[in-house]
């Protein structure tokens, strides 16, 4: 049973006096048989069965409770079947905590070549050697099941931003059905789970028709798709205004790719729990640092000389060993411990400030400034 345990009674009488524009934040914990979730949770993605310039037992000291697969480059190389005989994917890349995969939807669309998108599933060939594949509904799910997976994400279409309404309203028709299909081919188990991912862009009344057929398929969770796809946040926080209400409100309401610090501070006071976003791992690696002062651009020959650690009171590897000078000059050159400290400080900053989130909100205190 994946299921997310509010704080008792009491604890949630805190939340209800934050300031009402917090009512709606929760925090909690999802239960799982590779352990627990604390929500609202941040997911490190690890694309190709590692997040990448990191070892699983070091993502695990930022604090992460779960991380991020692709479905669609785990399927491709080195296959689904090949990593079930290996024992999964949890054994595979040696992280014993619970792991999500995507479906692979998104990423077809947006890496593969010659796509063909037809009721059965789409058809498309390889972004690595050409050759034919298909996704649908059912091998989706059963390349999840294979990968071993703790959540499993429906198979959808992610509806593209901007869309007319007659375009979002067949997308995600499509997705409703798709959604029934993941659904019927999910082999259940206690404690693994399926999430169902609710399409409809930025038309309410569509929002709503996703929501009531995918609350009928009883999913274990919700994600919100197609989001984070350049509408840019006010539009999406327009959207996230109302849709995570029309939501179960007793399950994991999962923001897929997001996002930056500002946007998930967003997100969780509109009853967003968890959330997947490559910005701390991606950027790190581009030597952007997030920082209590702002993002810093490690590149900027103002760091050149500078003898002083990213965040004088961050534990990380980076701020307690190393300085901006170091740093600088690690991403200058393109060293791989570069890619490492920058990347490793990144997932930290992020599970601080989920960390401090889940703190106010038990405390019941506005957390509106953290960044
Ligand atoms: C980075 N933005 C983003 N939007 C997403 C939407 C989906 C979706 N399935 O609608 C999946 C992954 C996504 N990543
Ligand atoms: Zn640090």
């Amino acid at each position: 049973e994946v299921s997310i345990t509010k704080f008792p009674a009491d604890e949630r009488k805190i939340i209800a006096k934050a300031h009402d524009k917090y009512k709606k934040a929760r925090a909690g914990i999802i239960n799982t048989r590779h352990g627990q979730i604390h929500t609202p949770a941040f997911m490190p993605v690890g694309t190709k069965g590692t997040v990448k310039a990191m070892l699983p037992e070091s993502v695990q000291t930022t604090g992460a409770d779960i991380i991020l697969g692709n479905t669609y480059h785990l399927m491709l190389q080195p296959g689904a079947k090949r990593v079930f005989k290996l024992g999964g994917l949890h054994k595979f890349m040696n992280w014993s905590k619970p792991l999500l995969t995507d479906s692979g939807g998104f990423q077809v669309m947006s890496l593969s070549k010659l796509r063909k998108i037809t009721e059965e599933g789409v058809i498309f060939n390889s972004h690595i050697d050409g050759s034919k594949f298909m996704l649908s509904p059912e091998s989706s799910t059963e390349i999840q099941y294979l990968l071993g997976s703790t959540i499993t994400m429906a198979f959808d279409e992610c509806t593209p931003y901007p869309s007319t309404y007659e375009q979002a309203k067949s997308s995600m028709e499509l997705t409703s059905r798709w959604a029934k299909r993941s659904r019927k081919a999910f082999y259940s188990r206690d404690g693994y789970g399926q999430f169902g991912i609710i399409q409809g862009s930025i038309y309410n009344d569509l929002r709503l028709k996703s929501a009531l057929d995918l609350i009928e398929l009883d999913f274990e969770g919700y994600a919100i798709g197609g989001l984070a796809v350049g509408e840019g946040q006010e539009l999406m926080f327009k959207v996230l205004d109302y849709a995570p209400d029309l939501l179960p409100i007793n399950k994991p309401r999962y923001l897929m790719g997001v996002g930056k610090p500002a946007d998930i501070i967003g997100a969780v006071q509109r009853g967003i729990d968890m959330f997947d976003c490559v910005i701390p791992t991606r950027s790190g690696r581009n030597g952007q640092a997030f920082t209590k002062y702002g993002v810093v651009n490690i590149r900027n020959s103002k760091y050149k000389e500078d003898n002083t650690p990213l965040e004088e009171d961050c534990l990380c590897p980076a701020c307690k060993n190393y300085t901006k000078a170091y740093l600088h000059y690690l991403v200058k050159v393109k060293e791989i411990l570069g890619a490492m400290l920058m990347t490793w400080h990144n997932l930290m900053y992020f599970q601080k400030l989920m960390l401090r989130i889940r703190e106010y909100i038990a405390q019941g205190k506005d957390f509106d400034f953290i960044s």
